[in-house]
């Protein structure tokens, strides 16, 4: 198999289809309701949470067994029935369709699968073992989650207004790339593991106003 082509797709008001509702497809409907999605589900039978979903409108359920005409008007798939007929067939009318879809219990039969991702604002991390160990990803992702806390996230929201701040304002490249290199330099980012803000804050003020300009 090639290497795969890790991206982060814009769900928002997208239709996703999920096929299944067990407690797979339920997790997958929750973090698709997390990225926006407008989320489709058809099962024979459902969680109670997915009932609750479905009766507050957060998702529409289609009770009954998966038919291709499902898929009309959906951007992505996801086949979690459990069964390997169903699932067979979700990804084949899928694929026929250039749709994007993902097979729970059989990440080579669709294109796609979904990794572990730690999450800390525009900060994204995202751990995948191409499907041979969810376990070890899972593990890997709390690790991360360790290492990267919430400060992450609005240190970034930070940075990205200096970065805008030196890209309008400073023209010559070198200055500008020394400038961009200050702003994540070792202390900036050992004053940020710990958690001290309010010091990286200043730090970066300094560095905006120092030597590069
Ligand atoms: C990352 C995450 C994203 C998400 O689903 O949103 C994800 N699985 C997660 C959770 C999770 N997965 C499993 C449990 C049950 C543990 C338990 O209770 O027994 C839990 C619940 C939990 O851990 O809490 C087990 C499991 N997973 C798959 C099988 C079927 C099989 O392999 O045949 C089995 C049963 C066999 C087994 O146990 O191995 C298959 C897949 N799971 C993947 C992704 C894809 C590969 C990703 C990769 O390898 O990188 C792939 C191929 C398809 C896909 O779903 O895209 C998500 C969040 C993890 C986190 O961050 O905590
Ligand atoms: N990807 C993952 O992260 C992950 C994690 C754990 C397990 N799994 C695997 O995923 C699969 C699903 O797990 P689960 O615990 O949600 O299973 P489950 O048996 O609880 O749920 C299957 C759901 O599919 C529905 N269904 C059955 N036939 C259908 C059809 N023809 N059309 C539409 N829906 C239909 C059932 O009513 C049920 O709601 C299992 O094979 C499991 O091994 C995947």
């Amino acid at each position: 198999m090639s290497g795969r082509y890790l991206v982060s797709l814009d769900l928002e008001n997208k239709r996703c289809l999920i096929v299944g509702g067990g407690s797979v497809a339920q997790r997958k409907a929750v973090t698709l309701l997390e990225c926006g999605a407008l989320v489709h589900l058809v099962s024979p039978e459902v969680t109670p949470l997915i009932e609750e979903l479905a009766r507050q409108g957060k998702i529409s359920h289609r009770r009954g067994c998966y038919e291709s005409s499902d898929l009309e008007g959906m951007f992505l798939v996801i086949g979690a029935s459990g069964r390997e007929d169903v699932n067979r067939q979700v990804a084949d009318d899928c694929l026929s369709r250039n749709l994007i879809v993902n097979i729970v219990d059989d990440p080579n039969k669709g294109n796609f699968f979904v990794p572990a991702t730690v999450r800390r604002g525009a900060l994204e991390i995202a751990v995948s073992t191409g499907g041979k160990s969810p376990l070890l990803a899972r593990k890997i992702r709390e690790e991360l989650e360790k290492t990267y806390g919430e400060q992450y996230g609005e240190f970034l929201d930070m940075l990205g207004v200096f970065r805008q701040e030196t890209i309008a304002n400073i023209s010559e490249p070198e200055k500008k790339k020394r400038m961009l290199e200050s702003f994540v330099d070792e202390k900036i980012l050992s004053l940020l593991k710990e958690g001290h803000l309010d010091l990286v804050k200043e730090m970066l003020v300094s560095a905006y106003r120092g030597s590069g300009r």
